[in-house]
């Protein structure tokens, strides 16, 4: 069967020839023998591989072949055109390797000859070369303030023009129009990571060029076939597996650049083996779900009895990874048990307490079940499956919290104090809990305070043992503790390979149990995660947890999703605090970049909070006028309840809106309302943040009653939160607020 590689110009078509376009594709996948396909070359064409195919009475395809010593041909699509289009563009497309890297790329012919290179080259003003002192950099072309000459760029591969439009870019935003006008992708994912200070063996690296020991040979079918798998040719050119994924890029106009166009980095992450466990960290939209979902599937389709375990924070998300997985591969099988053959798709705790199901029914009456229970709580009922209430911390301080210092008396500091350090050290005694190491915890505890502390512990253990119920660590802890000991008597574990997203937010015994799902080994554990997202729960060091990720951590950091106006401003959130990462290294954002443009955003003080309701009635207003479609519109509140009224206001001002909470389907029709934490992991065409202030409900909520050090991560955890909302935007940002301005936005200049 011929191979159908997508090419960079495939384009987008309407409805009806989309539909004729798959049909001549399909068929010509089968076989180029087909009769009614018309495969012919094109007289004065200036490649000669390029060919055009008959899609009906107006329309052709135009196609490269690509022949080599293969059976079967491979055919390059560029798209579908009326036929004196179609002509036209097939006498002028040229697909030839890069002299100086050995990639494929698309180019036209005149681009080939006239005027020489010398020519062009001359084209740069000569300025001199920037002396630190006497130089405002600020209006200096950016690649020569990085000491990157235009003799560079022509040795990476860049197309001349565009390295000279790229030698005298003197601003970021001159620089990213000149990235999207390079006729290739790698050049303007090169030019933007330059631009930023990013070396040229970096540079070289992440995309995988190098130098092509000889001169390539035009006429080698087989030589441009290397050249067209090269991991930087492939954010261009797309080898097409099987129908699903031609019918979904040909015919789906949703269709994701992201199923088929990897990053060479994203490439390498999601296909590589790995001889351990493997970080993945990267800002918010630089395709870390990308690389899991892709990932996961090449684990699944190379070994079809492997045990995939694909998780995150909560079933939300998990619902969004199923959906997104299924979009990638509708054939791929998905384990309907944990445990089984297949990709199993589940929230963490959703696999603890599968776990623990199982257990419970089989082990229940045991002694080991007890004494596995024992080793988390101490001796207590091995029933454990009922939920305990966040809300018996309160009873407990207000029974047993007598002897507390006053800022350690409530119900987050307890709930940090337990799931950090309590529970994944399997504390079960006050003498475990007197000698306990509590690194990471910023608030110091004397004995005395221990021992009160404690106490309110025991009281809270004792009243969800009478109640058989456990709270999510200790039910994640106990999962762990049985998987171990099952597995030191000799039952294999539960998977093969453990894939897991948003791990920031991931409190220490879900990273213990995940440990437990699989053993040690090559490709055991993979984590995706981004520290500066962190929303929930405390930092955490990975290597506490036994999941060792030394020498094996890696960052993305080309953000797909924002433009680089929204991106700019939502780092600026982020700006003066310090991060640090799984590994209790620096979190730097440094080289985040995205390659798209759009407006700056906008920010509106509004002066009452009818006010405020009336500008994000008329922002969400302009935006539907101007034909966007109500559901790829989010408004993100920081409260249900804020989020309610907003929706009423917005009714009122006769925008069809809908509050959207846990995994309810968001539908389509309404523009979705919904609080910032639950727009984790989702993205929008564009996006309100309402009420950004902090005389507005939520921000700063009980913070004052916390110990100091809790106080500093909690405001961390604001900025996060700020740091998602503001990055799930694609297009564009309205940021408003009633009162004061939020002092966690970026300074005002940021906004511009
Ligand atoms: N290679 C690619 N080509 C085109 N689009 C891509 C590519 N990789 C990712 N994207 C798109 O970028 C967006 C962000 O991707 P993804 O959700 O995987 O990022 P993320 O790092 O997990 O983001 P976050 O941390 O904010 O949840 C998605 O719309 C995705 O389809």
């Amino acid at each position: 069967m011929p191979q159908i590689i997508l090419g960079p110009s495939f384009g987008k078509l309407d409805g009806a020839v989309r539909k004729a376009a798959f049909a001549f594709l399909e068929k010509l996948q089968e076989s180029d023998a087909t009769p009614g396909l018309h495969i012919e070359p094109i007289n004065g064409s200036a490649d000669p591989r390029i060919r055009t195919g008959r899609v009906n009475d107006f329309w052709r395809a135009v196609l490269v072949k690509v022949q080599g010593q293969a059976a079967e041909a491979h055919y390059v699509y560029l798209g579908t055109y009326q036929h004196d289009d179609a002509i036209s563009y097939a006498k002028s497309a040229v697909v030839r390797i890069n002299p100086r890297n050995g990639i494929a790329e698309l180019v036209k012919a005149d681009q080939l000859d006239a005027p020489t290179l010398e020519e062009r080259v001359t084209k740069v003003p000569a300025k001199q070369k920037p002396k630190p002192d006497d130089v405002d950099l600020a209006t200096y072309p950016l690649l020569q303030t990085q000491g990157i000459a235009v003799a560079d760029l022509l040795d990476l591969g860049i197309d001349p023009d565009t390295a000279v439009d790229a030698a005298v870019a003197e601003t970021e935003d001159q620089m990213l129009a000149v990235a999207q006008r390079a006729p290739a992708a790698w050049q303007g994912d090169a030019l933007l990571d330059l631009s930023i200070g990013t070396g040229l063996a970096t540079v070289k690296e992440k995309l995988g060029l190098s130098a092509p020991a000889a001169e390539p040979d035009p006429q080698s079918d087989e030589q441009l076939l290397t050249a067209l798998k090269q991991p930087a040719a492939q954010m261009d050119f797309a080898f097409i597996e099987d129908d699903a994924e031609l019918r979904a890029a040909i015919e789906d106009g949703n269709f994701g650049r992201w199923r088929v166009f990897l990053h060479p980095e994203q490439r390498d992450y999601a296909f590589r083996p790995r001889n351990g466990s493997f970080r993945l960290s990267g800002g918010a939209g630089t395709g870390k779900t990308v690389v899991l979902l892709h990932r996961a599937r090449h684990l699944a389709r190379t070994n079809p009895d492997a045990r995939v375990v694909l998780t995150t924070f909560n079933r939300t998300l998990a619902a969004s990874l199923r959906e997104t997985l299924r979009l990638l591969d509708p054939d791929l099988p998905l384990a309907k048990e944990l445990g089984d053959p297949g990709v199993y798709i589940a929230g963490v705790d959703a696999i603890a307490r599968r776990v623990l199901a199982t257990a419970e029914s089989v082990h229940a009456a045991s002694q080991a079940w007890g004494e596995t229970v024992a080793s988390v709580l101490g001796a207590r009922s091995p029933y454990v499956l009922e939920p305990t209430a966040a809300a018996r911390w309160d009873a407990a301080i207000s029974t047993h919290g007598a002897d507390l210092a006053p800022e350690l008396r409530s119900q987050a500091f307890f709930v940090a104090e337990y799931a950090t350090v309590v529970v994944p050290n399997r504390i079960v005694s006050r003498d475990d809990y007197l000698r306990v190491r509590r690194p990471g915890r910023g608030v110091p505890l004397s004995r005395a305070q221990r021992v009160a502390v404690w106490n309110v512990v025991a009281a809270y253990r004792a009243s969800a043992d009478a109640a058989g119920s456990t709270d999510w660590d200790e039910k994640a802890m106990i999962a762990a503790a049985h998987l171990d000991t099952v597995a030191a008597a000799g039952t294999a574990r539960l998977a093969d390979h453990v894939l897991v997203d948003e791990g920031q937010d991931l409190a220490p015994s879900r990273l213990v149990l995940l440990r437990a799902l699989a053993a040690q080994g090559p490709d055991d554990l993979f984590l995706a995660e981004d520290s500066q997202q962190r929303i929930y729960g405390q930092k955490v060091v990975l290597s506490r947890y036994g999941i060792n990720v030394r020498g094996r951590s890696r960052r993305l950091t080309l953000n797909y999703r924002t433009t680089a106006q929204v991106l700019r401003y939502a780092v600026g959130v982020l700006s003066g605090e310090e991060w640090v990462d799984m590994e209790a290294d620096d979190a730097t954002v440094t080289g985040y970049r995205s390659a798209r443009t759009g407006p700056a955003p906008v920010e509106v003080g509004a002066t009452s909070l009818v006010d405020e309701y009336e500008s994000a009635g008329a922002v969400v207003g302009k935006w539907l006028d101007q034909g966007d479609a109500p559901e790829t519109l989010g408004v993100l509140v920081r409260t249900k309840t804020i989020g309610d009224k907003v929706v009423h206001a917005l009714s009122e001002r006769k925008v069809k809106a809908k509050f959207v909470q846990d995994d309810a389907a968001t539908g389509t029709g309404s523009v979705l309302v919904m609080t910032m934490h639950r727009s984790k992991g989702m993205e929008f065409k564009r996006v309100v943040l309402f009420g950004v202030s902090p005389d507005e409900g939520g921000w700063g909520v009980g913070q004052s009653s916390l110990p100091e050090a809790d106080r500093a991560d909690a405001e961390l955890r604001e900025r996060s939160l700020l740091y998602v909302a503001a990055t799930r935007a694609r297009d564009e940002l309205a940021v408003l607020w009633n009162g004061r301005r939020s002092g966690l936005l970026p300074a005002a200049a940021s906004a511009g």
